[in-house]
């Protein structure tokens, strides 16, 4: 389904994502985990076409979209739900949720699909999101990224700023996506939550894959271990 080879991104000189490669099947559902600053928002949007890369391959679908616009990207069923929602703070909910259908891709989602999903929305429909609580607000840019009817969704931190509750909605609504064979690409902090919800757990340490596993071949200990670079410490110790 999605293919990213030996992609670099830059910021000027500095290299926030360097040699990443995955393959993302038909279906999967997958974490991306790191710390503040591992490279994952960059990745993520540069995999969206939001962001320009420096070298590397992005393929969709087995085409080549490295160099395809954002927009023809979404066309070809690529969505992203950006980090900070991205609203239309002055449009109502029903508004932005129309966004998605812009891209006029068939499909199975409609505004009711949206609300059935997102029940929390129900009430607020004609409600500016710029008045939207910030579980609300989340529940209508994924709904917004769904109108388009995606392949594959990306996600990124779909629990920022929610409390615990919000998050376990939120999650639930994510997970009836499973059943439909979206594949979905999210960040999410929470190891345990990661661990339990997707079928693999990527974790990125200073703009490099440092770990792509099952996660049930892996432990929370494990990825823990890869966050914090504790295995190259270790190993850089062994050869001093
Ligand atoms: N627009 C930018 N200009 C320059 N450097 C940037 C820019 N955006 C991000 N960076 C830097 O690139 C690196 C990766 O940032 P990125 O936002 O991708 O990390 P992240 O893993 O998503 O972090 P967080 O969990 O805090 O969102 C960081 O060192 C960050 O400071």
């Amino acid at each position: 389904m999605l293919s990213v080879s030996n992609l670099d991104v830059r910021y000027g000189q500095f290299r926030a994502v360097q040699g990443v490669s995955m393959n993302i099947d038909q279906g999967d559902i997958v974490s991306l985990i790191g710390a503040n600053g591992a490279g994952k928002s960059t990745l993520l949007r540069a995999i969206a076409g939001a962001l320009p890369i420096h070298s590397g391959r992005v393929s969709f679908k087995q085409h080549d979209v490295t160099t395809t616009s954002s927009s023809a990207r979404v066309k070809q069923g690529l969505s992203l739900v950006p980090e900070g929602r991205r609203l239309f703070a002055d449009m109502t909910v029903e508004e932005n949720l129309l966004l998605g259908t812009t891209v006029k891709r068939s499909g199975d989602w409609s505004i009711e699909r949206i609300f059935a999903t997102f029940p929390n929305l129900v009430k607020r429909r004609h409600a500016k999101t710029g008045n939207l609580s910030g579980g609300e607000q989340q529940a209508t840019a994924i709904g917004r990224a769904l109108m388009s009817n995606p392949d594959c969704l990306i996600l990124d931190e779909v629990s920022l700023g929610l409390s615990p509750l919000v998050v376990d909605q939120v999650y639930a609504s994510i997970d009836s996506l499973k059943d439909a064979g979206t594949t979905i690409l999210l960040v999410e902090q929470d190891l345990e939550r990661a661990i339990r919800f997707s079928h693999r757990a990527i974790c990125m340490l200073e703009g490099k894959i440092v770990l792509d596993k099952l996660t049930s071949d892996t432990n929370k200990e494990e990825i823990t271990h890869a966050y914090f670079g504790l295995q190259q410490s270790k190993h850089q110790e062994a050869s001093q």
